[in-house]
This record gives C-alpha cells, structure tokens and sequence, in this order.
C-alpha cells in the first residue's frame, strides 16, 4: 500500500508518478489539438518527435533516480499522448482525486491502474460528473489549496478552460479545513501567449516561501495582489509574457533546495541559485512544444 502525502509543492519528494512520450503517436491533426500551442507547431511543422521527448523525459528520471524518488510509469496506450501526468488526477493531503479530465484525455487515467490499486480505496475520490477539474490547476501551499479556474460565460467554448467552478466548490467541500482560493485565468484557443492553460503555467511556489509568477496570467487584478499579498512582492519572481510562453513557472521542486528545471532558463535559474536553490537542469523544449513542461509531467504521491 502506497501512504499518500502531500501538502505542498516543495516538500521533499518521495514518490512521484512521471508520464511517457513513449507511443505518442503521430502528428495530430489540428483538430486534433487540444491546447494553441500544440497547433502552433503542427501549422508549423515543428511538432516534437517522440524520440526527442523520449530523451527529455528519461533526463528527468535519471535525476529521481540520483535523488532516490519511487518514480511510477503510466502503462503504455499505443500511440496516445501520455505525457502529462499531473493533469489526470492529484494528491491532496492522503486523498488521491481522479480529474474529469477532456475527454480527449480520458483514457490516460485507466493507464495508472496500477498504481490506483496500491491506494486504499476509502482514500481515492472520483468527483461528479458536473465537475471539472485538472492536476495542472491544483496547487497546494499547506493550509491553502490554490485552484486556476475560469469564470467566463463562455467557459464551454474554452477547450483551454479545464477546471470549472463547480470543481472549486467539491474542492471546498472536500477540504473544509483548509483556505481554498481560486484564480480566474486568461484563457485563449488561439494564442498561446495569452492561455495561461493550467494555473501552474503562470504561477508556481518554490522553496518556503518564494514563487514564481506570470501577471497578465491573472484575468482579475485581485487574484494577483491577492498573492502579492499572500507571498511579498520581493519573494515573487515575475516572469514575462515570453518566459510565460516557453513555461518558465511550470518547474518542479525535488525538495525546498532542489528544482529541476530547463536549461534554456537562464534569467530564472540564475535567480534560483542566488536563493540558494540548487538547479538540476535538463533539456524540455521539445515537450514545452505541447504547451506543458516539468510539473505537467509528473504527479507527486508522497512528499515529507
Ligand atoms: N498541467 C499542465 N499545465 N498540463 C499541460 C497539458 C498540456 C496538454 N497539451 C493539454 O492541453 O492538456
């Protein structure tokens, strides 16, 4: 049996799940895509290979495996898309609660049965249909869980939008004790500037009391300053419309000292480092072409 634990983003990590470019299968078609800058890439003809994503992520397993983290593989689906984790269902506290994911998406969850079955089954929760909601868009800060949500009446037409109010409020429901706050996220189907997809892709703490953090990502000043507020302007690294693009909030913490991160990350990492942060880095470009990196791939079970 698996003794799930996590309260945070940066406690030490014991157990992790980390998803597979293996049998990603082919270039989708346009129509295929469900995030802008995906599309951007097939239009483009840059979309990643599967031999490259296949390399970034064994990196990323070579350093679990220097910091002696359990690493879990999804079960491969031949040629699906199971890169991204995170999204498909996320420990809280000793909870592990399945997303009602895009349908798009749903067969992913079926591939961590494995791993399902090594959770008590009092423990694993399974939302209602009505609610919506991904891992990429629960964050968890102690006694706060942080929730990316979108509150435009045009919600269904988002295929970006991914977590909805009525996720918010099971969330609430579910966690009584702790201080559930949400964040109305720009969403765009076209421009990959302007999506902050998850709420990690424009917000993440690192360290103790430190984060990440992208501001236009936030359609309501008030969702902003509310973690100006919460954090201290000078424990906030903000990042740029561009460093948003290429994912610079979606690193991922092995410990509250310890961040794996992309290489091409200069401006953040020489940052992290003046914190006294040590930078393992790795190259992630090729999946950042799918608009996820490093917290989208992995899903933590246990954490100190
Ligand atoms: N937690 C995240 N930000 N995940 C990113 C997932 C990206 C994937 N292309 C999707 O649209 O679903």
């Amino acid at each position: 049996m698996l003794s799930l634990k996590v309260t945070n983003e940066t406690s030490r990590l014991r157990a992790v799940v980390l998803g597979t470019a293996i049998s990603n299968g082919p270039v989708p078609l346009i129509e295929e895509a469900y995030d802008p800058k995906s599309i951007e890439h097939i239009k483009a003809g840059t979309y990643p290979l599967e031999a490259d994503m296949v390399k970034e992520m064994e990196a990323v397993a070579e350093i679990f495996k220097k910091y002696n983290v359990k690493v879990f593989r999804p079960k491969l689906i031949e040629d699906y898309n199971q890169i991204f984790a995170r999204d498909i269902a996320f420990v809280v506290g000793n909870k592990f609660i399945k997303a009602n994911i895009l349908p798009d998406r749903e067969q992913e969850l079926e591939a961590l049965q494995d791993v399902i079955n090594l959770i008590h089954p009092d423990h694993i929760i399974t939302p209602p249909e009505e609610v919506h909601i991904e891992g990429g868009d629960v964050m968890l800060f102690n006694d706060h869980i942080f929730i990316g949500t979108y509150k435009g009446d045009d919600y269904s037409s988002h295929i970006t939008a991914r977590t909805n109010l009525e996720g918010v409020k099971f969330i609430k429901e579910l966690f009584p004790d702790k201080i559930v706050k949400e964040f109305d996220l720009a969403k765009s189907n076209i421009e990959p500037r302007d999506n902050a997809l998850h709420l990690d892709c424009c917000f993440q703490p690192v360290g103790r009391d430190k984060a990440i953090i992208y501001k236009d990502g936030f359609r309501d000043e008030s969702d902003y300053l509310y973690l100006v507020d919460l954090f201290g302007a000078s424990n906030l690294f903000h990042i740029s419309r561009d460093e948003m693009y290429n994912m610079n909030s979606n690193i991922f913490s092995i410990d509250e000292n310890v961040v794996i991160s992309e290489v091409k990350f200069l401006r953040l990492n020489t940052w992290l480092r003046s914190k006294g942060v040590i930078v393992e880095e790795v190259p992630y470009a090729e999946i950042s072409k799918q608009e996820g990196l490093l917290r989208c791939s992995t899903m933590p079970l246990i954490r100190d």
